[in-house]
């Protein structure tokens, strides 16, 4: 039998589900969808042959919906999350799980106490075959101690909705949650420097771009260069320094052109293009949970958490310029220990 899909949220990546779900993943359907803007649910609801809702709430205790899938803005994340846990439906939530921590604990309450985890969220970095790849070489030792790590999380542009805070409590939550995935610690403190210089290309609200210096519980320093209008394509960087060897993300094309103009490699223009298989990868695994009834695994409501409290810290600097600590309450037993995540 397959799952029958609620989908809230009909924006950029909404849609791109929305046609995984049609192409791409065994055993589901989408049933319904649902967003504010009526005009685009009733124009997709007829595309796609499904039934149009304009109020998540309402779409989510419909029997039409077997499981939620929302990929709305995060500030309406905490709402759509409670509803579908209090409906006792499983639910995958795209990140970040809520733009701020005290949020975040809500949904840590109410998943606590239905006593069971409901909830997968859109990390989808952690279904990534690289990262993947990066993860297994720190395990196996082969980079002896890790001593830091270099990012760069690079977007072409972003929409004039995206916020100053966002570059941190949107953007930055993919390398929190991958510090954690990949060095199976925690973050304890976290600081924003706001270079001098800028780039023209940005809206004016913005400071772009930034760095974010954080370090872990064992003093791994990693520094995170956020430059979401770099123009050039969506390119994102991983380098593990350790102290016997270096691991470092590839570059992603498959091909490399000789020409005229020397030797070039497609570097990938959205998130859809760089994390196509990663996102086909952690939706066909909230679907295989949901199926076989036994709770989820992938990224948590908790790993959510433990990042909204570094973005927290990290907001707070990026006010203040100053190092903010994290500090991490007691992990319910619901969640699994970070390196077993
Ligand atoms: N994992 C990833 O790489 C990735 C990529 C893109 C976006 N995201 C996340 O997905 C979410 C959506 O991002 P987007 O870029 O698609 O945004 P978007 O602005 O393009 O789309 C959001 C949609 O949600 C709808 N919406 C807003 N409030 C709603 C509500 N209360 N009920 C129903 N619908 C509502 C809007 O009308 C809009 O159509 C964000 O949380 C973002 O961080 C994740
Ligand atoms: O919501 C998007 C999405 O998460 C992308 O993967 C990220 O690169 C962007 O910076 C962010 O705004």
């Amino acid at each position: 039998m397959s799952v029958n899909i609620g989908l809230i949220g009909l924006g950029m990546i909404g849609r791109d589900h929305l046609q995984r779900f049609k192409q791409v993943i065994n055993n589901a359907n989408v049933t319904a969808i649902c967003d504010i803007n009526s005009g685009v649910a009733n124009a997709l609801a007829q595309e796609y042959n499904v039934t149009p809702f304009y109020d998540a709430i309402e779409m989510i205790n419909s029997e039409l919906v077997d499981a939620v899938f929302i990929c709305s803005i995060g500030p309406v994340h905490k709402e759509q999350i409670l509803a579908a846990i209090k409906a006792g439906k499983p639910v995958f939530c795209e990140k970040p799980l809520t733009p701020t921590a005290i949020d975040a604990r809500e949904i840590i309450e109410a998943e606590v106490s239905y006593g069971k985890r409901l909830l997968q969220l859109g990390f989808m970095r952690r279904f990534d075959p690289g990262y993947q790849a990066l993860k297994q070489s720190i395990g196996t030792g082969e980079l002896g101690e890790i001593l830091l790590m270099h990012c760069a999380h690079r977007n072409p542009s972003v929409p004039e909705s995206y916020t100053l805070e966002m570059a941190i409590n949107d953007s930055a939550t993919h390398e929190i949650d991958i510090i954690h995935y990949l060095l199976n610690e925690n973050i304890v403190s976290v600081r924003v420097d706001k270079p001098r210089k800028k780039t023209s290309r940005a809206l004016g609200h913005l400071q772009d771009p930034l760095i974010v210096i954080f370090e872990t519980e064992s003093g791994v320093r990693i520094d995170d260069e956020l430059f979401v209008n770099c123009h050039y394509g969506y390119d994102i960087r991983c380098e593990v320094i350790g102290e016997n060897a270096i691991a470092s993300l590839t570059e992603q094309a498959l091909t490399v052109t000789r020409s005229a103009n020397g030797v070039g490699r497609h570097i990938a223009q959205s998130c859809m293009e760089r994390f196509a298989t990663a996102y086909d990868r952690e939706v066909q695994n909230f679907v295989d949970r949901v199926k076989s009834g036994s709770g989820m695994t992938g990224p948590s409501s908790w790993d959510g958490y433990l990042v909204a409290l570094v973005c927290d810290a990290g907001i707070a600097s990026l006010n203040d310029g100053l190092k903010h600590d994290v500090t991490i309450p007691a992990r319910p037993a619901l969640y699994q220990p970070l390196s077993e995540s």
